[in-house]
């Protein structure tokens, strides 16, 4: 695939988690064929005179379908990675391809049809407040020029529909709500039938259960429109809700990519593995100081899919005469696909512990063994 020249296509290999490292090749289909590959791409602004770097050869590949997410730490360059796929930016250097095509050079009629091609909400919402919620679904119509008002007036009430905000029609922005204001957002940016929904931190300024309703609202255009989404955030949980996949961007480089189950139960760079720990809460040096007394093996299991929901345990431990305690542990569902991570501590001769490991290892269950 384009942009991961370290991986063939859906192939991640070489995941780890913390100091102990699997070697690990799992094999994914690719969802769609790719459809925005940015190639080398260098940015630098201009300030007082002087270059400074805000990204530096990211390689990188949206597959047709796909929710893909971008997260990053503040000043990180997320925004102007965004930015740079609808042209609101310029790379420095290095190419960026929408369906094959090169967009870098594009101005003039070529650059709105980009624009059309690539529709993109905001953090802040950034509704025209003068017009009414049909109003600024509209806009957008008015301003391509293809449509006459019936149709436009069919299609904003379509929208309406989709969004979830037909009786809303005639209220001005002031008298919506942020989660509201962030619907009108989407269907303004749906208006001309974009390839590409752009996301910049759209949920940031949303409380958690407004958030949770509009990333399922955009999971929902994904599965129903086919629409392929970029999203930036600084927030996992909006990684682990709704995408795919993920890319992790510090210093303007990415450090680390992959389907979002992985990135999050093996995740490899340090800025990975804190961002995890954020969100889910861990402290692993807490974790060994307090565990430090508990006897037997300790061990890490990781499990993908319907294992998660299996009684492995307890089979094992009647089959083999073990025993064994849940130390911590977390079962979850990343977009669609149930795992778990637990920390269990083993008592049981080596033979029988060896065996069930074997067991556990020869059902797909990853087993690190920690102590
Ligand atoms: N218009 C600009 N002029 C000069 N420097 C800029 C400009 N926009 C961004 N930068 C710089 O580029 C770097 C990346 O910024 P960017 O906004 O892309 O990061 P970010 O990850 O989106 O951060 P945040 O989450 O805070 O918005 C930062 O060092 C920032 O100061």
């Amino acid at each position: 695939m384009l942009g991961e020249p370290a991986h063939s296509p859906g192939i991640i290999s070489g995941y780890g988690f913390g100091a102990g490292c699997y070697n690990k090749t799992i094999r994914l289909p690719l969802q769609g064929h790719p459809l925005i590959a940015l190639s080398q791409i260098h940015k630098s602004y201009r300030v007082d005179g002087r270059d400074i770097p805000a990204l530096n050869g990211i390689d990188l590949t949206v597959a047709a379908g796909e929710i893909f997410g971008i997260i990053g730490h503040s000043g990180a360059g997320k925004s102007t990675l965004i930015r740079l796929i609808n042209l609101l930016e310029r790379p420095s250097a290095g190419s960026i391809r929408i369906d094959g095509a090169d967009i870098t050079a594009l101005d003039g009629a070529g650059l709105r049809s980009l624009r059309q091609q690539v529709g993109m909400i905001f953090q802040h919402f950034n509704l025209l407040g003068s017009k009414t919620v049909a109003r600024n679904i509209a806009f957008p119509l008015e301003i391509a020029g293809q449509l006459g008002r019936a149709e436009i007036d069919a299609r904003v009430d379509e929208l309406l529909e989709l969004v979830g905000l037909a009786e809303h029609k005639h209220k001005y922005p002031s008298q919506l709500s942020g989660g509201q204001k962030q619907r009108v957002g989407i269907a303004r940016a749906l208006a001309n039938r974009p390839k590409v929904l752009l996301c910049d931190e759209a949920t940031s300024a949303l409380d958690p259960q407004t958030t949770q309703s509009v990333l399922q609202l955009l999971a929902k255009i994904n599965r129903e429109l086919n629409l392929t989404i970029v999203l930036i955030t600084h927030e996992m949980d909006v990684i682990r809700s709704i995408c795919d996949r993920v890319a992790v961007i510090d210093g303007g480089k990415i450090v680390e990519m992959g389907p979002v189950t992985q990135v999050f139960l093996y995740p490899q760079h340090p800025t990975t593995q804190r961002f995890v720990s954020e969100a889910e809460h861990i402290d692993e040096t807490a974790q060994a100081e307090a565990f430090a007394h508990v006897p037997g093996k300790v061990v890490r299991m990781t499990f993908i899919g319907e294992t998660t929901y299996e009684g492995f345990l307890g089979n094992a431990a009647r089959e083999f005469g073990i025993d064994f305690s849940i130390l911590s542990g977390r079962i979850e569902r990343i977009k669609d696909t149930p795992c778990g991570q637990m920390l269990l501590a083993f008592t049981g001769c080596e033979a029988a512990l060896a065996a069930a490991f074997a067991q556990f290892r020869s059902r797909g269950i990853d087993i690190e063994e920690l102590r």
